[in-house]
């Protein structure tokens, strides 16, 4: 059995306001829901921690009460994928860590996963700890995050070691995209990926053609198409299957955990579920985008609006995509989601007006997450309760090995859980979300189910729908390597996976040449 999570428990930086009347909470009459199961029953909460959960529960007086009648009990939700004050093709995201973690309370999401993204040429543990100087004391809920592996060389390799060994770190991203900024070729890759599993990280991939995708771009360009429609055009749903193949076969020959970022078609969804079927062992994460909208956007007539959904991969043309995605996600096809949260303005997506290649590439839904997820997949009655906990929280604790500390209901655990009213019911907008962005690509969508309390670390964030968080109140959540519910899978295929050389009789006699 591999080395269980050893996250210690971080030292909670709450405002004196707050300290006495938010460390005794008790949940009563609602239905808690895990990944793995509803039940009826009480919940206690006290200094963060999951004290008691049950029936007729005995707590000290002073508690405050929260009546969770008609309502279930569930998990904080953990997105996986975000970008948050990240620098990137000129210019830096709309959203902060206070605001995109505000955002993501104002949702339910009570822990999200940032990314480490080193320059080509820079060391990871210098970018690392610039990562950590900028969330530190600006994130509102818990945050944990991803390295990228940006380019290649035994400095590389060393630093991985050290980030999984002294820094939490237990996941890196690779691109296959964004030629000359972040790609790495298949060597690479290769190399990469048996790194990650002598470590026992998870190998995460950017998946599309990246040589495709310049090419294309180029004789887009050429032609006259310098529109967002340009965007989707230069990397179709095929360059990102295609990747999504190469990545499961060259982490399939060193046996490496695999984690496709951002599924956004029906094809890639395809190729992770048929790989899963021959026993590779890959996840597949699609996202609130590809989820609940579609790439036809692109050919919006409005520059502003069609260029506000350019992201890579693109959302895809065919409609029919996100319903797709949902079912795969309904039926452990796909297994968890994020949003790629990566905002950026009106004017900052203007940077790409004549050239959609210097479009900034990202879209919101760190706060909308969860509300979709329940509408189009809940709602529509492609998945129950247990399963919308499973994608939206449990399954990234145990791939990330937070579990039980985060992602589940249980003595013990943090005091991550939100309060979900299935009757809740709230349109999408601009004008109301929590994000800095001045659009949302949801605009308009009406999602019936949302959070009526969100408690992070047993402090109320969300208090019957407003919003109260507070800035610099989340921790760094580091994160263990060999996570059990990964690496137990790859430890047995290990055993069938020996390179072993056939040993034959006698000795080779040399053969003359008779020319
Ligand atoms: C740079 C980052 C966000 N942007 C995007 N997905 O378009 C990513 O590629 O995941
Ligand atoms: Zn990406
Ligand atoms: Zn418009
Ligand atoms: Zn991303």
């Amino acid at each position: 059995m591999a080395a269980r999570a050893q996250s210690t428990t971080p030292v909670r930086k709450v405002p004196i306001h707050l300290q006495s009347a938010q460390n005794r909470l008790l949940i009563k009459n609602g239905k808690v829901v895990n990944g793995d199961g509803i039940q009826d029953a009480d919940v206690y909460i006290e200094e963060g921690i999951i004290k008691q959960v049950g029936n007729n529960l005995i707590v000290p007086g002073g508690s405050r009460l929260i009546d969770a009648r008609g309502k279930y009990v569930i998990p904080g939700g953990i997105d996986t994928h975000t970008h948050l004050q990240l620098p990137f093709m000129g210019t830096t995201t709309a959203d902060d860590f206070y605001t995109g973690t505000r955002a993501a309370l104002a949702g339910g999401t009570t822990t999200i996963i940032d990314f480490v993204i080193p320059s080509k040429g820079q060391s990871l543990i210098e970018a690392y700890k610039q990562w950590r100087e900028r969330a530190d004391e600006k994130v509102a809920c818990d945050y944990a995050l991803h390295v990228a592996v940006t380019w290649w060389s035994p400095e590389v390799q060393q630093e991985m070691e050290e980030l999984c060994r002294d820094h939490g770190i237990n996941s890196f991203k690779m691109f296959m995209a964004y030629k000359d900024l972040w790609q790495l070729d298949d060597t690479e890759l290769f190399e990469a990926f048996e790194r990650c599993k002598q470590l026992g990280a998870v190998a995460q991939v950017h998946a599309e053609n990246g040589d495709i995708i310049k090419e294309n771009c180029k004789k887009l360009l050429a032609a006259g198409v310098t529109g967002p429609e340009g965007h989707e055009m230069s990397r179709p749903e095929e360059v990102e299957a295609e990747a999504v193949n190469r990545a499961c076969v060259l982490a399939n020959q060193v046996n490496c955990p695999l984690y496709i970022v951002h599924v956004m078609s029906k094809s890639a969804g395809e190729v992770v579920a048929e790989k899963r079927r021959q026993g590779i062992v890959v996840y597949g994460e699609p996202i609130a985008a590809s989820l609940a909208t579609d790439g036809k956007h692109y050919w919006n007539s409005c520059w502003r609006h069609a260029a506000a959904h350019v992201m890579g991969p693109p959302l895809r043309p065919d409609s029919t995509t996100p319903d797709y995605l949902m079912d795969l996600l309904a039926n452990d096809d796909l297994q968890l989601t994020g949003t790629d949260h990566c905002t950026f303005s009106s004017a900052q997506k203007e940077m790409g007006k004549g050239d959609f290649t210097k479009i900034p590439n990202g879209v919101n839904g760190v706060e909308e997450r969860m509300s979709l997820i329940w509408e189009k997949g809940v709602v529509s009655g492609k998945m129950d309760p247990t399963r919308f906990v499973a994608v939206t929280s449990m399954n990234a604790a145990k791939i990330f090995n937070m579990y039980p500390k985060k992602g589940c209901i249980a003595v013990g655990s943090d005091a991550d859980i939100v309060i979900w009213d299935p009757k809740l019911e709230h349109t999408i907008s601009a004008a109301t979300h929590h994000s800095a962005v001045d659009f949302n690509i949801f605009e308009g969508i009406t999602c019936r189910g949302g959070p009526e309390y969100v408690i992070a670390n047993g402090r109320v964030t969300v208090d019957e729908g407003q919003v109260k968080a507070v800035q610099g109140y989340g921790s760094f959540i580091p994160t263990s390597p060999f996570a059990p519910f990964v690496y137990d899978a790859v430890t047995e295929r290990e055993k069938v996976h020996q390179l072993i050389k056939v040993e034959r009789e006698g000795r080779i006699v040399a053969v003359r040449n008779t020319m």
